[in-house]
């Protein structure tokens, strides 16, 4: 039964109990409450595209508010100076002044949610490519992160010589109690300011209903922002199809200006070869997950 094959046929949430490093006795799995999975199964979320090219998607009721509740609880414990990962290493930086902590991936509520985006993403990811850990970042008065963008500029190489990048992200807002905060995309145009309207941010407001909004740059419009609402996500592709990245999802995390905005990162990871060209460094079945 815990074999690799058994593991790529099953369902995301039940991958990490049958990981050969993982304890096999039945009696040590943690079980989650039947209405975890349940609710993570029959998701409530509604979508709606913000621009097709680059793709950025607008997901309501990505979570509930409880699980939302929940997930800031599982991580509270954790919260540290932000970092930025780097292809140096871990590094903190004067542009990202938040805290963030991480979320286990082993935590029934965690595999849920990843097993929810794991399905939004449809037939993009393989059953090998795996996500990121979660992450929780939380933002109190002033606190920010400025333009960056989410995929490194160079693919990654795991253990196994594959490289990796993030291929899209989902920025979920997990608590939205916070004036401004705003997710700010500069380079994104929301489809409606592209069409002949004569007040295309009549039109943003009346489709969107204020979710979504018209950015600003050194005193210019451009660009679109995202109100940070309880349970709503962004979703957005960072690599393009010859597994480029997209300089277009540069975004910030604009300064809050009172209150408490916290938001948590899924970063759905895609392999792009091998480091040494094509040759795998260990036999297709020694291949352990990232
Ligand atoms: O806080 C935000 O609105 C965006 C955060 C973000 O882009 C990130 O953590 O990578
Ligand atoms: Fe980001």
């Amino acid at each position: 039964l815990w074999t690799d094959t058994v593991q790529e046929v099953l369902p995301n949430r039940f991958q990490g109990y049958l990981s050969a490093s993982s304890n096999p006795e039945p009696a040590s799995i943690e079980t989650a409450p039947d209405t975890a999975f349940s609710s993570c199964e029959s998701h409530k979320y509604t979508t709606e595209i913000v621009s097709l090219d680059p793709l950025v998607i607008y997901i309501n009721n990505f979570t509930t508010h409880q699980e939302a509740d929940e997930l800031i609880a599982a991580g509270e414990s954790d919260f540290q100076p932000s970092y930025i990962s780097t292809n140096t290493g871990l590094q903190r930086v004067q542009g990202r002044t938040s805290s963030s902590a991480p979320l286990s991936p082993s935590l029934p509520l965690v595999q849920c949610i990843l097993t929810r985006a794991r399905t939004f993403m449809g037939s993009t990811l393989s059953p090998t490519e795996r996500f990121s850990t979660p992450q929780l970042v939380r933002y109190e008065r002033g606190q920010k992160y400025d333009l960056h963008t989410d995929h490194w500029p160079s693919h990654q190489v795991d253990d196994q010589g594959r490289l990796f990048n993030r291929v899209a992200s989902f920025f979920v807002f997990l608590r939205g109690e916070c004036e401004e905060g705003e997710t700010y995309f500069p380079e994104v145009e929301p489809w409606s300011t592209s069409n002949s309207e004569s007040d295309p941010d009549a039109r943003l407001e009346k489709t969107f209903k204020g979710k979504v909004l018209r950015g600003e740059y050194k005193g210019e419009k451009k660009g679109v922002k995202f109100k940070p609402i309880t349970g709503n996500a962004v979703f957005w592709v960072n690599i393009d199809a010859k597994g480029e990245g997209d300089g277009r999802l540069i975004h910030a995390g604009l300064p809050v200006g009172g209150g408490e905005k916290v938001g948590m990162n899924i970063w759905p990871r895609k392999f792009y070869g091998w480091e040494d060209g094509s040759e795998p460094r260990v036999k297709k079945e020694e291949v352990r997950w990232v």
